[in-house]
């Protein structure tokens, strides 16, 4: 029985299928055309899903995923995922960015051509037995001027298939900088209603968001010239659906060219069916061979890294940790879930505010990732926060009002590299401190002492006065209680007079004999836990 279970629940290449199963350890179910209630009933039976647009992962689908760790978008638009929802779940989502940016920039290049030619209507004809040539006069795109809101990767491969045509562009995107505009040739427009005013041809790039959404509506639609031409092959949603069909009734837009809708698939009543110029495709896009090979076996590699190797590529709600990251980062991660972990023993209960500092070559690497790991250490130990992981780490540390900071220094001080992280709750902080030295993590540092011990294993802290026989002391009642010693840090603070002894022993020791060193005269503090 293989450990993790991936339901493909869109249709992915057979390529990216095989790619998932041949992985070990992974089993992999296809099951396409789910309704939603069918999808609830068997999701929390999976540890990971692969979806394209079709599939809607909603509040209640997480709800349900008990086991879910991870899902991987065959393509790029992840507007059918509940991004907040799947953070709070812990729930890594990943797309494939780049698989299918040449396929959609063809498609969307074809539906302007084709609206500009008149190709779908002069088709129709034809197999109608009409020869309509008088009808279906069209207009050139040479020579035109050219809008594109959203120069990421489609707009821009949209760009040089538009130049090649002789054809004037003029791009909007909030990133575009001067210089990448100059590089690619285009003009840059400050604003959309620039890039839009005298616009002959319209195509549109950008995600579906909140700023997005109605891109283009009745007042940006009267800025273009008349007999404009538009195309959307990114979302439904960009374009305002009942003011396209206004401006194209009332002679103004020259045609409009959709692969996506506000409602798919559209109804059959869908009111731009009934205009004259237009060209419409059912989420085309990205459905070619070449395309869905690409994504299908990205994705499908995606997933397998991330269960096999606990690499984290494209993802869209938390930072990558891809192979070089893991390599680099991953012994701090678990240092830092250790650092985590026993601040939550020997600190304030919970907390309002957790600082973390990262000094010298540590503070070269991603430390996002490692402050998420210190988050979830003390979460699950704090708050006895079963699911928190590296995804939702920051979000639960939120909703129990934990304000988070931190602060990079490259200059080493004591040791080479240090990680120290404090718990603040009112007046009170706690420190603890870690470092790697070569191979080996060390905690070194446990409020205000200086220690060397292990990140990992069974603890007995000691807090006495600092005077002598006290070791003496813990050493024969550990004895007594057959509880081994496998290492042994002591250190004192000459200021306070008061000492520490952490010992990492190999079991767990008993109630009783905490609570013989509790009544013991001098121990001021004893704590047992695990790391
Ligand atoms: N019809 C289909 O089958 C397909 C549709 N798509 C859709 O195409 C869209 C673009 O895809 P990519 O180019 O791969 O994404 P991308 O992330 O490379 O590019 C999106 C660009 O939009 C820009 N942007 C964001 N907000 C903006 C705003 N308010 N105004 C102007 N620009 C803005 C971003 O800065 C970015 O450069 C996505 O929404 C995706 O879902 C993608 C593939 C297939
Ligand atoms: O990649 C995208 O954003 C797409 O819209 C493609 O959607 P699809 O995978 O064909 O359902």
């Amino acid at each position: 029985m293989a450990t993790y279970r991936v339901l493909v629940s869109d249709p992915i290449s057979e390529k990216g299928v095989d790619a998932l199963r041949s992985a070990p350890d992974i089993s992999v179910d296809v099951k396409t055309g789910l309704s939603p209630e069918e999808l609830l009933t068997i999701i929390g039976e999976y540890h990971g899903l692969v979806v394209r647009s079709q599939t809607k992962v909603t509040p209640e689908v997480f709800a349900a995923a008990t086991q879910l760790k991870a899902i991987g978008r065959a393509g790029v638009g992840v507007d059918n995922i509940d991004r907040d929802a799947a953070t709070d779940h812990g729930v890594v989502v990943m797309n494939t960015p780049s698989g299918n940016t040449i396929s959609t920039a063809e498609h969307a290049f074809t539906l302007m051509a084709s609206l500009a030619r008149n190709i779908p209507q002069a088709h129709a004809s034809v197999i109608a037995g009409k020869w309509e040539r008088k009808a279906f006069q069209g207009v050139e795109l040479f020579g035109k001027r050219l809008a594109i809101l959203g120069m990421g990767r489609i707009g821009t491969e949209f760009a040089k298939r538009a130049q090649a045509f002789g054809i004037h562009v003029v791009a909007y995107d909030p990133f575009l900088t001067a210089a990448r505009a100059q590089a690619l040739k285009v003009e840059l427009a400050e604003t959309p209603d620039i890039a839009l005013t005298g616009a002959d041809l319209v195509t549109l790039h950008v995600p579906l968001t909140p700023e997005t959404k109605h891109i283009i509506n009745a007042k940006r639609l009267a800025l273009l010239n008349p007999g404009a031409l538009v195309v959307n092959c990114a979302r439904g949603g960009l374009v305002d659906e009942a003011a396209a069909k206004e401006s194209l009734d009332a002679g103004h837009l020259g045609g409009i060219a959709l692969d996506v809708y506000e409602t798919e698939p559209p109804a059959a009543d869908f009111p731009l069916f009934s205009a004259k110029k237009t060209a419409f495709t059912p989420h085309l896009g990205a459905s070619t061979a070449e395309a869905q090979e690409n994504v299908g076996i990205e994705v499908a590699h995606q997933l397998r890294d991330f269960f096999v190797t606990g690499e984290i590529r494209n993802a869209v709600n938390m930072p990558n940790l891809d192979s070089r990251t893991l390599q680099s980062a991953g012994p701090y991660l678990d240092l830092a879930r250790s650092l985590g972990k026993l601040l939550s023993k020997i600190g304030p209960e919970q907390s309002d505010k957790i600082r973390v500092s990262y000094i010298g070559p540590v503070s070269e690497i991603d430390t996002e990732l490692v402050t998420r790991s210190v988050l979830a250490g003390y979460l699950s130990a704090a708050y006895h926060e079963a699911q928190v992981n590296l995804v939702n780490a920051p979000a639960i540390a939120k909703a129990h009002g934990i304000q988070i900071s931190e602060t990079s220094s490259s200059l080493a001080t004591t040791f080479t590299d240090l990680i120290e992280v404090s718990v603040v709750k009112g007046g009170e902080t706690s420190t603890v401190a870690g470092t790697i030295i070569g191979k080996s993590s060390r905690i070194v540092h446990i409020a205000g002492h200086y220690v060397e011990t292990n990140p990992t294993g069974h603890f007995l802290f000691v807090e006495n006065d600092d005077r002598p026989g006290i070791v003496g002391v813990i050493g024969s009642a550990l004895g007594s209680a057959q509880v081994n010693i496998a290492n042994m840090s002591l250190s004192r603070n000459a200021e306070r007079k008061t000492a520490v002894t952490v010992i990492e022993v190999d079991e767990q020791p008993p109630a009783s004999l905490l609570e013989l060193l509790r009544t013991t005269p001098g121990i001021l503090r004893v704590l047992s836990f695990e790391l």
